[in-house]
């Protein structure tokens, strides 16, 4: 079932929601500390700020385009809704490779795109947050020249701040945490147990906290993958291990756990485990290898893993798929936990954004159960519907005479 299709349910929202509201695209030139010039492609997307100020994070990869920064603002707006946010959805992007940048070409960059895009983002308007490639350091920076450009402190601008400059306490947790609160609530559903296997690909931020609070509670991740390759071991990976190997600027290969079997990257789609966790970059489940994943459960924490046309192959081999705009929706969620503390001047603490976001996420977790039968079993749908349902409210108040 595509996106479009499941939003199809008879209200004008589907036709209001089928262009993005505005894609303001750039050239930025990036000055390289060889004094070099490199001419840099750049978006930002505001796909729909039915609910509220668009919100959603800012890409840095060499192969993010125009097309796939709409769809993800799309899936934002979806995602938002979902979650009972009062925010519509937006995301940014530039093609560019970060592992040939220093950390002062990086900063360089992370200025240019606001000055580019300063009239595009905004408090109320427009409030960008890490995605791939981006994180704290991204944002400080962001904030700082967003801040220096309107001659003002304006924090509330962006989320995923570092602590020290209005930053969310657990904000860089929230998404792999929050998918683990929405991973235990159908565990529950789908007669999961301690004894079955997981395997993550990517090993970034939002897998990080996912695969540090399944084992904590038990599960065993036996096969993890990144950029650089994959490791396996059938009685479980030692992940707080391979943190210290990648804070250390290493990949998951170069743990030292004794008797980890070692293979590329892509060979992650054939591990043997009850779940794969897709949790680096989307499409990497498609027609032509969706038959094929030994898993009985998807759980999609990247963006767009599953293309659509796999969704069937899925459905026909009874593979049940938890969709994206619900497992990672923690990340917005502490977003919004933050963008508020920032316009209020208040901060919270550690409990208090637990308690948030999990209330957020069970209460969209329980609003696409009460979904599931009329879209048949199909979660994915079910997602989308209870999204609509929430667009369709405020659509027809502003446009439905
Ligand atoms: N950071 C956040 O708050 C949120 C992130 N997401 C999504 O989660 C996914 C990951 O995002 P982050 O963890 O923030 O990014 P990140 O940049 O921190 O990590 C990305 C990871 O993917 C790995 N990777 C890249 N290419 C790969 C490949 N071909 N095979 C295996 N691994 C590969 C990288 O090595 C890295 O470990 C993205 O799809 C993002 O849109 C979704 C919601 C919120
Ligand atoms: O925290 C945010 O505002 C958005 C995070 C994001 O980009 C996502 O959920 O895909």
């Amino acid at each position: 079932m595509s996106a479009y299709e499941a939003l199809d349910s008879g209200s004008g929202v589907a036709e209001f929601l089928k262009y993005p509201k505005e894609t303001v695209a750039a050239s930025l030139p990036l000055r390289r500390d060889d004094g070099r010039i490199t001419m840099l492609k750049a978006w930002r997307c505001r796909y729909s700020d039915l609910l509220g100020p668009t919100k959603g994070g800012i890409r840095f990869h060499q192969a993010v385009n125009a097309d796939e920064v709409q769809t993800l603002a799309f899936w934002m707006t979806m995602k938002c809704a979902l979650a009972g946010l009062p925010f519509g959805g937006g995301k940014g992007g530039v093609q560019v490779d970060t592992s040939q940048l220093s950390r002062t070409e990086k900063e360089r960059l992370a200025r240019l795109y606001v000055s580019q895009f300063e009239n595009v983002i905004g408090p109320r308007r427009d409030i960008p947050a890490p995605d791939v490639a981006t994180g704290a350091a991204e944002m400080a920076w962001m904030m700082d020249e967003y801040s220096r450009l309107q001659g003002r402190l304006m924090p509330a601008t962006f989320t995923g701040k570092p602590i020290a400059l209005g930053g969310l306490v657990g904000r860089t947790e929230a998404t792999g945490e929050g998918a683990f609160m929405i991973f235990e609530y159908f565990a529950r559903q789908l007669n999961l147990t301690k004894d079955d296997t997981l395997a993550v690909q990517g090993f970034g931020n939002a897998a990080r906290f996912f695969a540090l609070a399944a084992t904590d509670a038990g599960y065993r991740i036996t096969a993890i993958s990144d950029s650089s390759g994959m490791i396996s071991h059938e009685e479980g990976l030692d992940i707080k291990a391979i943190c210290n190997v990648k804070d250390k600027g290493g990949s998951v290969a170069d743990t030292d756990q004794k008797n980890v079997q070692k293979a590329v990257g892509q060979d992650i789609l054939k591990h043997p485990a009850t779940v794969f966790v897709p949790a680096a970059l989307g499409g990497v489940v498609n027609a032509g290898n969706a038959k094929n994943i030994p898993c009985k459960v998807i759980f999609e924490i990247a963006n767009g893993p599953v293309k659509p046309e796999a969704d069937a192959i899925l459905e026909s081999q009874d593979i049940h798929v938890i969709p994206d705009i619900l497992a990672n929706a923690g990340g917005v969620i502490a977003s919004y936990i933050e963008w508020t503390g920032n316009l209020r001047g208040e901060q919270h603490d550690r409990d208090q954004v637990s308690y948030i976001l999990r209330d957020h996420l069970i209460g969209a977790a329980k609003r696409t159960s009460e979904m599931v039968s009329d879209a048949k079993g199909d979660i994915r749908k079910a997602v989308y519907m209870a999204a609509i349902k929430r667009l369709s409210q405020s659509y027809s108040v502003l446009y439905e005479i």
